[in-house]
């Protein structure tokens, strides 16, 4: 990439100091892994200053230098000053990659809970539709049928640049991605112009990195600056409050209200929702089968996305009664077992509250729930699961759900503050004790709901990750329980 063309693309520059002469081979925003001829994004960080690595990103061979502060670096490096270093990453990497963005349709999903599952409905009904997909999310990254791992939800503009560039390669047409609030808030897919967003829901869930409840909504709301079109769950508060302030073509959703999507007829059975989906004067039954009525939500966003991109409501239909659901979502363990064993991946305490109505409807036993919280993140949310699992369940078990560098014995204490008097419950800090001792009680009929882990497939304590898988732990123990028989 020549650097007078990365100075075209850059938007916010302040000030330009050095050669312009240069090529530049490779980006990094970490020095550790600036390379020979490269260029260096200097970003003020929450713990760090990158500012403060520039003399190592040079000594690794960095030519060109974006940053934020007033500098003065050897004469042969360019020092590029603009307002905004993160932002300038996602332009530069942008531009470096060839623009890929530009070449895909891409479908932005946001909001609290709901995001994966949305994001593999609009993927199942696309691939009915005989298109070529890819996904971005917190299960991983998806090009085409190939799945690799991704460390967060919403990947740094640099490696999502690089997905996205692969991803043409491999002549995928649609990419559906979670926007999570942070990756908005940070800048991370302001290179992006989406087809559509669409809004899920918004509910308490990281006030450890917003600042207010009110920050975490402009976040959301970001994403539908750099919309074409938006999807909106008008059930929700804020999902009502955001229609009335955007200037782009909405589509709302709804069970409650009246929406340009309408779910009528609801039936939410042990096995999966079943409805009839009312749009533009059309009518179709829809069948999906993941219980509770989240699902109803998540299967109408997805059809009121498709709807957006021209899909019809028959191959939606034929789509969503195929899906089986989303790895570590509502995903049931079986064994033969005479009770059910759910693993789950709600975090939050709007998520527990759903999943815990859901399995309300259809529990026959004893409710006995599974669960923590993260450490480092949100300590709020705390009290409020605690509060939402004790309300709803017949006995629960506090454990660990990625402590991180907390004092896991403090979080489950957090937690514990907001249990209901007379709640029946123990507190066990080895998630696997802890599970292996739900199992171990569970009387035929009875739902054990081991929730906030889902998909993982570890547990960080410290700066260690651990494999650990809810799933695995929960097989071994039923397996066991059997042989006892
Ligand atoms: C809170 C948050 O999002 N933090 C992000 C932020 O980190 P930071 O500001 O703390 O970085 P820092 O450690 O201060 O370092 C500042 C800069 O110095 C650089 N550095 C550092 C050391 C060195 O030797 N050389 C060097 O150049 C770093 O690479 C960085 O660019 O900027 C970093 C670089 O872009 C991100 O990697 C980091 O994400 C961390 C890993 C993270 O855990 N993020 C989570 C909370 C997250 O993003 N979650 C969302 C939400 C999920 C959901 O909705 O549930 C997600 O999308 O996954
Ligand atoms: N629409 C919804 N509203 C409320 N809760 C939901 C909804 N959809 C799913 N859930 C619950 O929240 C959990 C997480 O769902 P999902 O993984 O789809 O959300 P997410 O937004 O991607 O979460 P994350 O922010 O962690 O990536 C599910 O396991 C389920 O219990
Ligand atoms: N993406 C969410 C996932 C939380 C899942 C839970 N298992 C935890 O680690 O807190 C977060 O980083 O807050
Ligand atoms: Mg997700």
């Amino acid at each position: 990439m020549k650097v007078d063309q990365l100075l075209k693309n850059l938007s916010e520059i302040v000030d330009v100091k050095g050669s312009t002469e240069v090529e530049i081979s490779s980006i990094a925003y970490d020095s550790r892994k600036v390379k020979k001829g490269g260029l260096f994004v200097a970003i003020k960080g929450f713990k760090l200053d990158g500012h403060d690595f520039i003399g190592q990103a040079i000594n690794n061979g960095a030519v060109v230098v974006i940053g934020e502060k007033e500098i003065n670096l050897p004469e042969d490096v360019l020092y590029i000053k603009v307002k905004n270093s993160r932002k300038a990453l996602s332009e530069a990497s942008s531009l470096f990659f060839g623009k890929p963005a530009e070449r895909l349709n891409v479908i932005g999903v946001t909001g609290t809970n709901g995001k994966t599952t949305t994001t593999y409905l609009i993927k199942a009904i696309l691939d009915e539709a005989g298109y070529s997909t890819g996904v971005v999310g917190t299960i991983g990254i998806r090009i085409k049928e190939r799945l690799l791992p991704a460390e967060r939800t919403t990947p740094e503009s640099l490696e999502l640049n690089e997905i996205f560039s692969e991803m043409v390669k491999e002549g995928v047409e649609y990419v559906t991605m979670e926007v999570s609030s942070h990756s908005l808030k940070l800048h991370r897919v302001d290179h992006v112009k989406f087809e559509v967003g669409v809004f899920t829901n918004l509910t308490q869930d990281h006030l450890d990195f917003h600042v207010s409840f009110e920050d975490y909504y402009a976040s959301k709301k970001k994403l539908f600056d750099l919309s074409r079109k938006a999807v909106i769950n008008v059930d929700d508060e804020s999902g009502e409050r955001l229609c009335s302030e955007l200037n782009i073509p909405v589509i709302t959703y709804a069970i409650e209200k009246n929406a340009d999507v309408r779910a009528e007829n609801v039936v939410i059975g042990s096995d999966g929702v079943s409805y009839e989906v009312c749009a533009g004067g059309e009518r179709r039954k829809i069948t999906y089968k993941v219980p509770g009525r989240f699902s109803v939500y998540n299967s109408l966003a997805a059809i009121s996305a498709c709807l957006s991109l021209g899909i019809d409501l028959e191959t939606m239909a034929k789509a969503l009664e195929k899906v089986r659901g989303v790895p570590g979502r509502f995903e049931p363990v079986d064994e033969g077992q005479d009770f059910t064993v759910i693993v789950d991946y709600a975090h939050t305490p709007d998520g527990l509250e759903n999943v815990l109505n859901t399995v309300k409807t259809f529990a026959r036993g004893r409710i006995i729930t599974v669960f923590g919280a993260g450490g480092d993140r949100d300590r709020g949310k705390r009290p409020l699961m605690g509060k939402v699992v004790s309300e709803r369940s017949d006995y629960f078990i506090i454990t660990s759900d990625n402590p991180r560098t907390e004092d896991p014995q403090a979080i489950i204490d957090d937690i514990e503050k907001g249990v209901t008097e007379r709640s029946n419950y123990e507190k066990i800090i080895d998630r696997r004790e802890a599970i292996r001792r739900a199992i171990e009680m569970a009387l035929p009929g009875d739902v054990v709901l081991i929730a906030g882990k889902g998909h993982e497939d570890y547990q960080i304590i410290g700066d260690k990750v651990l494999h650990f898988d809810d799933r695995e732990v929960a097989r071994e123990f039923l397996r066991q329980k059997g042989r006892k028989r």
